[in-house]
């Protein structure tokens, strides 16, 4: 069962393409999404949220095709947060409150009034007046505050301080224990990611380079280095990425196995980063 599924999506603003995507993400798990500034990270979401609406192509989110229709619905059982928000600034965090409780059927205000305290955000004060982290943090509070059942995260942690950040990571984790929730959120750090997403999705320039369980996608490519004219052309056809230095070669491949065996001590084989994941994928696309 997917929480969000995606076919087909296309997209045209200015120069840039959302080009004829199918995504699916799952239900009751934690999907992390990366790609470099200006890849569609945040024009993605903005379908998700009926921001944006598609050229063509169908989007299905929480089981409805109609996001324009639901939205009243939907909106109350996804939980939001982007890196600027919407929030009347005028308002204190307890003041906003009258009017949240009013839009979400769902509020729980003990739940509201703990992750306030917890995240240390001062309920009395003007919402311009917080720090930059502070509104995040209120937004994640409002996020969390009612019952939502998918929560769509538009780099959460940018802002963040690392000790928070960690705090927030432990926060979303066990959300994933007690409750039946899903999560989608994008990010630069994937550091975080590889911390608690179950789902690593990447997107360039518009394009789905990859979707995929984090653990499969650790254990099936794998890094790998070995020294100059060791490859013929056979062999380099199971490399992704390769880049060549000084004293030889390094890439990625899911025949990592394969060059083990035909070349045994002379290959070295190890876990990758999501970081260098995504550094070797984007490497094959400049070279393909
Ligand atoms: N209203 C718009 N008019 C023209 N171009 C736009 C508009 N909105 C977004 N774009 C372009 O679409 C592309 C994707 O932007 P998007 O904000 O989705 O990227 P992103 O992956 O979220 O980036 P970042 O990590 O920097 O937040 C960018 O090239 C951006 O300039």
């Amino acid at each position: 069962m997917n929480a969000i599924d995606v076919k087909g999506l296309h997209k045209q603003i200015g120069n840039f393409e959302i080009k004829d995507l199918d995504i699916e993400i799952p239900k009751g798990y934690i999907t992390g999404m990366v790609g470099d500034n200006g890849a569609g990270k945040s024009t993605l979401i903005n379908h998700f949220t009926g921001l944006l609406k598609a050229d063509r192509g169908d989007v299905k989110i929480l089981g409805s095709d109609d996001i324009e229709r639901d939205r009243e619905n939907l909106l109350n059982r996804i939980g939001m947060v982007f890196a600027e928000d919407n929030f009347p600034e005028h308002l204190s965090p307890a003041k906003l409150e009258k009017l949240l409780t009013v839009y979400f059927e769902a509020w729980d205000s003990a739940v509201y009034h703990k992750y306030l305290d917890d995240f240390k955000v001062p309920e009395n004060t003007r919402i311009k007046k917080l720090s930059t982290g502070e509104k995040v943090k209120l937004s994640l509070a409002v996020a969390l505050s009612h019952n939502a059942e998918l929560l769509i995260l538009d780099e959460p942690t940018s802002n963040l301080a690392p000790t928070f950040r960690m705090e927030l990571l432990d926060i979303l984790q066990e959300l994933m224990i007690n409750e039946e929730i899903t999560i989608l959120f994008s990010t630069h750090i994937t550091s975080d990611l590889e911390r608690i997403a179950d789902y690593i999705m990447m997107i360039d320039d518009g394009e789905i380079l990859f979707n995929m369980e984090k653990e499969a996608l650790l254990d099936t490519y794998k890094k790998v280095k070995g020294p100059k004219g060791m490859l013929d052309d056979e062999t380099n056809e199971l490399l992704i990425g390769k880049r060549d230095n000084s004293l030889g070669f390094e890439a990625m491949s899911n025949s990592w196995d394969t060059l083990q065996e035909l070349f045994g001590d002379k290959v070295i084989v190890e876990k990758l980063s999501v970081d260098e994941v995504m550094y070797f994928i984007k490497n094959n696309r400049r070279d393909v």
